[in-house]
This record gives structure tokens, C-alpha cells and sequence, in this order.
């Protein structure tokens, strides 16, 4: 075991490599991606991962595991098995692509995030975008529509990452990449998908952070809840879900591509509840994949 290569004091490098910023992993002999369950003392990070360009996730496990199947399908790429050995969350690989769940929130994702760009860097993959694939509830849009994200907003309507560090409030941009989000865009239109762009309120939980009137507390009324709900309209929010700013500030300091789809599974303008019957609900969960499908391929054929 060989110690890493050396962090750039002030964290800058412009070789396409993902970035960690930490000059303090450069004293570590090992490093253990305890969650999962894979460290670089015992898994060649460079062999398994050094080709890896897109890195796609969502929080279900048996959702990117399908996404992954499905994949492996449409691409003719063989499927690995599950490369994660902790039961936190799975992994998968197909040719230069990575499948990754992430859980519930900003706190489950930041977990991934932090190991899944320290596994990458170690593995000196270059030039790797990250595409968050997922559900959300739209606003003034029909459900089943699919909205590219082209900003992320926090509770507060700010474009920023809120973390509470050596007990201070830590704020940190949060932008996503405009061309990746344009590709995709144009990936949905030309999969005949209904898709929409606008920006994505990051809300910290399901109910009270975007004002559901059906949590098992609520301590607003209905014309807040619409109040709240036409502003975020105004602001040009098309979707609500909760991952948004966090995935855009992490892919931004690690120096990699972020973008955000997400299915819009109601219109919350119309309602709180989720009531899809199981068809419709799979029917609205393979719309994103569908369209980050065709745009991998069409990036996998340039490759070749
Ligand atoms: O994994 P997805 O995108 O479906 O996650 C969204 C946001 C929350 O984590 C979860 C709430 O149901 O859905
Ligand atoms: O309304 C919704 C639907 C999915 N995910 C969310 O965070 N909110």
C-alpha cells in the first residue's frame, strides 16, 4: 500500500481527475469506504473503476439495480455484480457506467457522495459526470412529466448548500452543469418523453419542508400551503425533492458534471398525497431512465 497521491494544497488540479480536497488524506496509509465495505488496502480502486465516466444515481436500491438491468439491456454492456459489500447501499457497473443508490436526503446522499468521489479519485478516473436520477413532486406541471433541473434552490429560495460546521452555518454554491442539463434535455425530446426544465427545491423532509398538509403535524393552513406554493411557481421551481442542492454542491467540488431528472410522480398543485396505482407509478420511474438510457448510448457510440 503506497500512499495516495499528493492533494493539491489549495485543492485546484485541471487534469479531469475527481477532486478530493482534504490535504489530511495524504497522511492516511489506508482508507476505508466503510459504507461500502470496500477499502484501498484491499480493492484495486484503478482496475475496477479508472474507466468509469458517468455515475448515476437515485435513492431506491432495487430501483437503480433495475435501472442497471435495464441498462446492461439496452446497451448489450455486461452487468457486474453488486460492488458494494455493505448492506448501506449497492453498486453495479456497466462498461464506463456506475449505478449507485443513495438513499433518503441530503445526510444518506452526502455519505455516498464523499466515498463515491474519494473511490473515484483513487481509481484516477477523468472527466466523470454525475446524474441523479429520481422522483419528485411537480409544481404546475402534469404528472409523469420529467423535469431537468437547471438550478437547485434551498428552503430559504437560496441557489446554496447549507452545512452546520464546527458549529457554524457553512454555505456553499450550488450550481449544476448547464450543457449536461441541455443534452439530456434534448435526450427527452428526442425519446418522445414529456420533459420540462426548472428549478428544484431541496426540501430537508417529505412533509413539513414542502408544506404537505397530510405529515402527522402542521402547523400551517391551506392558504399558506398555496402561498407557498405559487412562490415557488414564480421562482421558476417546476419540482420539490431532496437531494438537490447537496448533489450540486458536492459534483461541483469534486470538480465533476452534475445533473438532476426527476419524474414528477403529482402535481402539487392539485394535491399532497401519492395515490399512482403500481403500473402507473413503474411507468413514471422508467421515464428518467429512458431518457438518461438513450443519452448514454449516444455517448457510449462516441466512444467507440
Ligand atoms: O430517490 P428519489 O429520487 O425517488 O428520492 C425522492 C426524494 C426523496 O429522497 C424521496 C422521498 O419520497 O423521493
Ligand atoms: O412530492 C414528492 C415526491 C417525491 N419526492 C419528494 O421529495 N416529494
Amino acid at each position: 500500500m503506497t500512499k495516495q497521491q499528493e492533494v493539491p494544497k489549495d485543492g485546484s488540479n485541471d487534469s479531469g481527475e475527481v477532486q478530493v480536497k482534504n490535504p489530511h488524506l495524504n497522511e492516511q496509509i489506508d482508507d476505508v469506504l466503510y459504507h461500502f465495505g470496500l477499502a484501498r488496502s484491499d480493492t484495486n480502486f484503478p482496475e475496477l473503476f479508472g474507466d468509469v465516466k458517468y455515475v448515476c444515481t437515485g435513492g431506491s436500491p432495487t430501483r437503480i439495480k433495475m435501472y442497471a438491468e435495464l441498462f446492461s439491456q439496452d446497451s448489450g454492456l455486461p452487468l457486474s455484480q453488486n460492488l458494494s459489500r455493505s448492506d448501506r447501499f449497492v453498486m453495479f457497473k456497466t462498461g464506463a457506467i456506475l449505478w449507485v443508490n443513495h438513499g433518503m436526503g441530503v445526510p444518506s446522499m452526502s455519505i455516498m457522495l464523499n466515498e463515491c468521489i474519494k473511490l473515484l479519485h483513487y481509481a484516477h478516473a477523468r472527466d466523470v459526470s454525475f446524474i441523479r436520477i429520481g422522483t419528485s413532486g411537480g409544481i404546475d406541471v402534469l404528472p409523469g412529466t420529467v423535469v431537468v433541473s437547471n438550478g437547485t434552490l434551498n428552503g430559504l429560495f437560496e441557489e446554496a448548500h447549507t452545512q452546520y460546521i464546527n458549529g457554524k452555518i457553512v454555505k456553499r454554491e450550488a450550481k449544476l452543469n448547464p450543457e449536461l442539463a441541455k443534452e439530456l434535455y434534448n435526450s427527452g425530446v428526442s425519446e418522445n418523453l414529456p420533459v420540462a426544465h426548472g428549478k428544484t427545491l431541496c426540501a430537508d423532509d417529505f412533509y413539513e419542508g414542502q408544506m404537505r398538509l397530510d405529515g402527522a403535524f402542521c402547523e400551517y393552513d391551506v392558504n399558506e400551503k398555496a402561498d407557498f406554493i405559487a412562490r415557488l411557481k414564480d421562482n421558476g421551481v417546476r419540482n420539490i425533492e431532496m437531494e438537490a442542492t447537496g448533489f450540486a454542491s458536492f459534483t461541483t467540488r469534486a470538480n465533476v458534471k452534475g445533473a438532476i431528472i426527476c419524474v414528477a410522480l403529482l402535481n402539487r398543485l392539485n394535491g399532497d398525497q401519492v395515490t399512482l396505482d403500481k403500473a402507473t407509478y413503474i411507468d413514471y420511474e422508467l421515464r428518467p431512465f429512458k431518457l438518461v438510457s438513450s443519452f448514454l448510448r449516444g455517448k457510449i457510440a462516441q466512444m467507440i
